[in-house]
């Protein structure tokens, strides 16, 4: 990868811009001090150590014209101390199902959720400025993640109501009534990843919520300023200790939350590493639940019938958007030796048009990298590939251009199994090609993976498209054709194979994880008919306290 001295680094240097010329509407005017915590429902003052946020997005200075770190805020490091009085409060509030929440009817914890929703949207704004800053997202994704949040929640009271209706009926079997309620697991630790901080945080804590389970969520490591105007919102439309924030560094946190064995369900959407870390910390790991969504090295099929005009566009937005920080992106392309020369060049040639700047300025796609040890990471990348064969492909337009947290987009051709870059998650906005001549080879780079999330099939060929789906749905989540990776529509399922996933995170599965069926069985008689009926009718939020009795 080039030096930092290069005339092309020096362009990505002059991206960087002054305060003065940042638009007044996306300005940090000031940092963002965090001073509370979120404990049983009260908002805690905090006199301790904090941790200082600097944006990704670097400044630069009028006067000597260096580019600056710029200090956007400050979160409290909780110590072992308030989570363990955070995990108190949500086993307390679950009290083993007994709790207000989970005993609570269906339709009353959506008015909750339905409240916090519309005090969500009252803070847009700032949390889509947060999102901008802390992670450097484009204003344009920023405020998409905000909205897409918005509307999943949505979503998910939509499809909990319908899951409430069939849990109103029951069913009648081989002289049996059956009917079945779906009851929460217990307390779930939610914890989101960086590049999505917001809606995959979300993912999982809204459906947990709603199913009834109480809550511990520790925010992303880069990610974390922008729940701050959610606390509020979080403290009074909940009942106390439902809903419980843990700050501070994780490594010295979370093991003892794991420890403790007070946990139902880790909720992660992160790094298999750290999966299955967690996951072994804890006494009856057996009997953990576990929702993950995890790693991934997404591949793209691109057959000699490929439309390559069309596949370099649905490429590059799916190896780029977000600079490659998406579990989904593209994360290496294997292209057929007959077309893969016209390819190079369609792509080289459409890379030039990249925006290439700062999140607030349009048509950008790449901005800096969120994650301050990534662009050496994808330094290491770029020069174990090189040493072995491969060439960047743009290096003549700016690939392999790093600049303090701006990587230039960089295509390594031709890449093979010896290369880093062809078995790691670069995370980031590096474009391996692998040319192939049988589409076995491919095939085996699926079949050999650790990963199975999603991959991508450009070609208009049945039979080859039909034989690569048959040979593959069982290694791969989602597979998509003619078309980038990708997430959304949120209402598919959404998980992986291998070490991608554990459990579906989309909307309607996502309840059915975060619950567990609970059967009612009576023989079919017109008494025991009636008494379901009635039950029914009045059951369903009832709640066993010491001043009930018969
Ligand atoms: O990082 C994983 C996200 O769920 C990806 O969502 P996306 O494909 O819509 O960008």
């Amino acid at each position: 990868m080039a030096e930092q001295t290069n005339p092309i680094s020096k362009d990505l240097k002059s991206l960087f811009s002054t305060l003065a010329d940042i638009p007044e509407d996306i300005r940090i005017e000031s940092p963002l001090h965090q001073k509370q915590i979120l404990i049983d429902g009260a908002l805690r003052e905090w006199t301790g150590d904090f941790h200082e946020v600097y944006s990704p997005i670097l400044i630069s200075n009028k006067e000597t014209g260096a580019t600056e770190q710029l200090l956007i805020g400050s979160y409290p490091i909780a110590t072992t101390k308030e989570t363990q009085e955070a995990l108190d409060a949500a086993v307390r509030a679950y009290d083993g199902g007994r709790g207000a929440w989970p005993a609570m009817h269906i339709n009353e914890r959506i008015q909750h959720l339905t409240r916090f929703v519309s005090e969500m949207k009252a803070q847009r704004q700032q949390i889509v400025k947060l999102i901008v800053w802390e992670i450097s997202k484009t204003v344009a994704d920023a405020e998409k993640e905000f909205d897409r949040t918005i509307d999943y929640i949505n979503e998910t009271v939509r499809s909990a109501k319908q899951l409430s209706n069939q849990t109103n009926a029951f069913q009648v079997t081989q002289g049996f009534i059956g009917q079945t309620k779906r009851v929460p697991h217990g307390v779930v630790l939610c914890m989101g990843p960086f590049n999505y901080p917001l809606n995959e945080t979300f993912t999982t804590l809204i459906p947990a919520l709603i199913m009834g389970n109480t809550i511990l969520f520790k925010p992303p490591k880069h990610g974390t300023l922008l729940f701050e105007p959610l606390l509020e919102a979080f403290s009074s439309c909940f009942p106390k200790g439902v809903v419980n924030t843990v700050y501070g560094r994780g490594r010295d946190i979370v093991p003892m939350l794991m420890e403790s064995g007070k946990i139902d369900v880790l909720a992660l959407i992160g790094s298999s590493r750290v999966a299955d870390a967690l996951k072994k910390m804890h006494p009856k790991s057996n009997r953990l639940k576990s929702v993950l969504g995890l790693d991934a090295k997404n591949a793209a099929i691109i057959l000699p019938d490929a439309d390559l005009t069309h596949t370099v566009r649905e490429v590059i937005a799916g190896a780029l958007s977000f600079n490659g920080q998406r579990c989904t992106a593209l994360k290496v392309l294997f292209v057929h030796h007959e077309i893969v020369a016209p390819f190079n060049q369609i792509l080289v040639e459409a890379l030039k048009q990249i925006g290439i700047g700062l999140p607030w300025q349009k048509g950008i796609t790449i901005t800096p990298l969120a994650e301050p040890e990534k662009p050496a990471y994808l330094k290491a990348c770029v020069d174990d590939a090189l040493a072995k064969g491969a060439d960047v492909l743009n290096a003549a337009d700016g690939g392999g251009a790093i600049y303090e947290s701006f990587v230039h987009p960089t295509v390594l051709y031709p890449v093979n199994s010896a290369m880093k870059i062809y078995h790691e998650e670069q995370f980031g906005p590096v474009i391996p090609i692998v040319p192939f001549t049988a589409l076995s080879e491919p095939v085996e780079y699926i079949m050999n993976s650790p990963y199975g999330q999603q991959v991508s099939i450009f070609s208009q060929d049945t039979d080859a498209v039909s034989l690569l789906i048959d040979t593959l749905a069982n290694q791969i989540g989602r597979i998509n054709l003619n078309s980038q990776c990708q997430r959304s529509p949120d209402t598919f399922p959404f998980n992986g194979r291998k070490d991608s996933a554990d459990g579906t995170l989309s909307v309607d599965e996502a309840l059915i994880a975060f619950s567990v069926d609970s059967v009612v069985v009576t023989k079919q008689t017109p008494e025991n008919e009636q008494l379901i009926r009635s039950i029914l009718e009045t059951g369903g939020s009832r709640r066993l306290t010491n001043e009930v009795s018969f």
